[in-house]
Parts: C-alpha cells; sequence; structure tokens
C-alpha cells in the first residue's frame, strides 16, 4: 500500500529530523516532534545519561527519607505515571512498612480532579500519619516529610495547581510536616511558565517536560521517570523496552514492524468496515492504567474535526476502558452482539510471577472441584481466550498484546508500540497526532466562568 509507504517515510523523517509534516504548536507556530528521541538515553538527547544518573540520585534521596510523595498531575502529567505506579507498586503499596516498601515513599496522586471530598481525605490522612510519627512513634519521632511533586508542562492547569495550592496550604504550617516541593514543567528559563517561575525563585528542585514531547507521550520523559525513580522502578529497562520497539519500528517490512501492522489494521477497520470504538482490555487489575493512559492517547491525537488540508473529516474512534476478567460480566454482551463498531484489543501477561494453583479446597462440591488444579494465570488466559474466540465467530474484529511478562522492559515495549502506531495512524488518516486544538474549546467558556464565581463570591 503506498500510503503504508509514505507514512513510514514520515516517521523516518520524525525520527531523524523531529518534523511532522504540517504539525502547528498551539501557538499556531512549527513545533518538532520528539517522542521518538527519548528511549535512547546518549550525550545531548533528551534523556541522556547525566539526567538517568540524576534522577537516580534523586530516587536514592527519598528513599529512607521521604515519607509520602503526592504527584500532582492531570493528562499526560498523571496518567503514565500511575501505569507505573500500578506496575511497580501494586494495590497496596501504602499498606506495606517502609522495609517492605524497600524504604520508597507512600505515594499518593493528587491533582486529577478537583474534588473537594478527595482532597480533604488525603489532607486528613497525611496529618494523622505526621501525628502518629511525631508523637506516637516511640522508637523515631520525626517530623512527616512530604514531597509534593507538581506536574503540569504548561504550569498553570487549573485542576493541578488548585490541588497544589490547596494541599500545600493545609500542610505548610502543621508542625508535624515537613513540605518539599519538586516542579516538573517546561524548563525555558527565558520564557518561564507559571511553574518554572516559582521554582526559580523558591529553589525547588526541578525536571523537565521538554520542547516536542506532548502530555500523552511524557511517561518515556521526566514527567515518568521522576515518579520512577522514587518508586525504584527499573529506569532503565523500560527505556531499553521502549528503544527494543523503535528499532523493530524502523523495519520497513510491515510483518516485522508491529506499529506498522497495528496501526494500517486500525486504519482500514475505521475507514473500510466503520469501526469507530476501541475497547482496550488487558487482563490484569495493575494493567487497567495502560487502557486509562491510552485514551488519551488514541483520543488527543486521532479525535480531529479537521485534517492536514483543513478539509472536514471527523476522524478517530472513542476509547473504551476494559479490564478482564472483571468486564466480560457487563461489557462482553455489548462487545459480542451490539453495533458492529468496534475493535476490541486485549493485553495478556503469559507467564505471572509467583502464579497461583486454584486449589481443591471444597472437595465434595464438584463444581468448585472442577476449577481446581489450574494456576490462576492459566485461568485467566482460558477467559481472554473464550473470549476472543467467541467474538470471532460473530465477526467481532480483535487484536491481541502479548506481553511475556509484566515487568518494566516489556511495559516500556508495549506503550512506546501503541505511541508510534498512532504516529503512523495520523499520517495514513492525514491528521495531525500531536495537537489537540478541541481541548481549548470548554477551556475559553471555563477561564471567564471562574472569574465570574469568584467575583460573585466577593
Ligand atoms: O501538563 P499540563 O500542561 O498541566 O497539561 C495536562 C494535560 O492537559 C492537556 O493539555 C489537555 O487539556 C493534555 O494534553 C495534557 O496532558
Amino acid at each position: 500500500m503506498p500510503e503504508i509507504k509514505k507514512a513510514h517515510e514520515a516517521m523516518d523523517v520524525m525520527r531523524k529530523t523531529g518534523v511532522i509534516h504540517a504539525h502547528l504548536s498551539k501557538d499556531g507556530t512549527p513545533e518538532k516532534v520528539l517522542f521518538s528521541q527519548l528511549p535512547y538515553i546518549e550525550e545531548g538527547n533528551l534523556n541522556s545519561p547525566e539526567s538517568i544518573a540524576r534522577l537516580k540520585k534523586f530516587g536514592e534521596s527519598a528513599r529512607n527519607r521521604v515519607d509520602a510523595v503526592v504527584s500532582l498531575g492531570i493528562g499526560g502529567s498523571f496518567l503514565g505515571n500511575k501505569v507505573l505506579f500500578d506496575v511497580q507498586c501494586g494495590s497496596y503499596w501504602n499498606l506495606k512498612t517502609k522495609e517492605e516498601r524497600n524504604g520508597y515513599p507512600k505515594v499518593f496522586f493528587s491533582g486529577n480532579n478537583i474534588d473537594p471530598r478527595s482532597t480533604k481525605d488525603l489532607i486528613d490522612y497525611i496529618s494523622h500519619a505526621a501525628d502518629m510519627a511525631m508523637n506516637h512513634d516511640k522508637k523515631n519521632p520525626h517530623k512527616y516529610t512530604v514531597m509534593l511533586i507538581c506536574i503540569s508542562k504548561s504550569g498553570g492547569t487549573l485542576d493541578t495547581m488548585s490541588n497544589f495550592m490547596v494541599i500545600y496550604n493545609a500542610l505548610k504550617d502543621n508542625p508535624n510536616v515537613e513540605i518539599e516541593i519538586v516542579a516538573v514543567t517546561d524548563p525555558n528559563e527565558k520564557k518561564p511558565t507559571l511553574l518554572k517561575k516559582m521554582a526559580m525563585e523558591n529553589n525547588w528542585e526541578s525536571f523537565a517536560v521538554p520542547d516536542g514531547i506532548g502530555g500523552r507521550f511524557t511517561i518515556f520523559c521526566e514527567v515518568g521517570l521522576v515518579l520512577a525513580a522514587v518508586t525504584g522502578f527499573d529506569i532503565e529497562a523500560f527505556l531499553e523496552g521502549a528503544k527494543q520497539m523503535d528499532i523493530a519500528c524502523q523495519n520497513d517490512d510491515i510483518w516485522q514492524n508491529p506499529a506498522m501492522l497495528n496501526a494500517a489494521l486500525k486504519y482500514i477497520a475505521a475507514e473500510k468496515y466503520g469501526r469507530d470504538e476501541e475497547v482496550m482490555m488487558p487482563y490484569g487489575d495493575y494493567l487497567e492504567s495502560v487502557s486509562m493512559w491510552y485514551i488519551q492517547l488514541l483520543a488527543e491525537s486521532l479525535g480531529k474535526q479537521f485534517d492536514k488540508d483543513d478539509k472536514e473529516v471527523c476522524y478517530g474512534r472513542t476509547p473504551i476502558v476494559a479490564l478482564g476478567t472483571r468486564d466480560m460480566h457487563s461489557q462482553t454482551q455489548q462487545h459480542q452482539e451490539g453495533k458492529l463498531n468496534k475493535i476490541v484489543q486485549f493485553i495478556r501477561i503469559n507467564e505471572w510471577d509467583n502464579d497461583i494453583t486454584i486449589p481443591n479446597a471444597f472437595p465434595e462440591a464438584q463444581k468448585l472441584s472442577d476449577i481446581s488444579g489450574v494456576t490462576m494465570g492459566q485461568a485467566l488466559e482460558v477467559a481472554r481466550q473464550s473470549n476472543a474466540d467467541a467474538l470471532t465467530s460473530n465477526k467481532r474484529f480483535n487484536a491481541l498484546f502479548s506481553m511475556p511478562k509484566l515487568d518494566a522492559f516489556n511495559l516500556g515495549q508495549l506503550l512506546y508500540m501503541l505511541a508510534m502506531s498512532i504516529a503512523y495512524e495520523g499520517e495514513l488518516a492525514n491528521v495531525d497526532a500531536f495537537n489537540q486544538p478541541g481541548v481549548e474549546a470548554y477551556k475559553r467558556i471555563m477561564g471567564p466562568k471562574l472569574q465570574e464565581v469568584k467575583a460573585q463570591n466577593k
């Protein structure tokens, strides 16, 4: 297909020069697209040996010193970090002892909504933990050190900054709390973002969301890697996985290039078969956040009203989060028999660490006896395969991404492949996959509205 060849050439140009035809930044000026550089830890690159060494040092300095990290951000400044946290730490991290956490801090997320109840709950939790640390820890009474990692590329996003101010204000005069602030934002010091300016004025440690890296690609830069560092996640293995995938994606044979194949199939499914919804259904609890991360990647990249020639196309697919096996008992009915407009994608872990055999705990109960004697990983895969077979038998498009193991390397491979596939599809559909003009519409309404409410409050 000549279109695929052309898209592949465009990816080659992007890799070598950062240029994506017709891509403009928010202010209408040409802007480079540099995410494909991030997997390469090299001198002079966005991720360099020095920057990785600094991140590791930063992570080590938090270890056995910082009690809790609050990661504040939204969109690309949150979703990738949640993926890394889930894969590295799992659901029970904050319930573990410091020793079980290897000395790394507890981690909380905030700023991804403007919800007074959950923000207050977090403040109450930290205040209580600080009181316990100072007044009830007989062996080691200490101030509770809280690191607020404030992440915003633009440096002023309402959701992030409002929570930042509320939490900071609530904790700053607490005698039991020691606050440290880390800013992750556009590093330009000449035209600083609000957050960068505050970081410079207050001497806060800061990390970069570099130019040319859109929010939804920031998991591979310091946005994701700062959180990786404070949880002991293997940064190098993660980037190595992404790098190996990038190398595979340089192949011009579609059967050897996973991103090209994935993009071509999805483009055909959309254009020829009217598949305009995309279900991402990982099998495994700690991968649900991959599906949530993917929502932004797909929606902001391909959901475009106009193509690069200003023709109205209204392109894109609506992303849907699903989790196997949970949503087999809720969504699958719709996937199996509803509108013929979906692509269902599965993610499977081939080999689980510490897989558990389902025991024959009640031998007298025949039905339970029948499901015993296999591992949970095996049962999970039987469920997934059965779902896929049923969908296929009813002309329902479905695909499978297999991860050999749930680890940093394989996660890097998977996420990078999805990012690169989106870039390919942008070229196939002739839409700019690297802007998000549609999010400005509500922002233009929201700013003045907030000021109106403020005026009424006076
Ligand atoms: O990092 P920032 O600038 O706070 O933006 C957060 C998110 O908001 C968006 O700009 C959409 O409103 C996303 O593209 C971005 O990831």
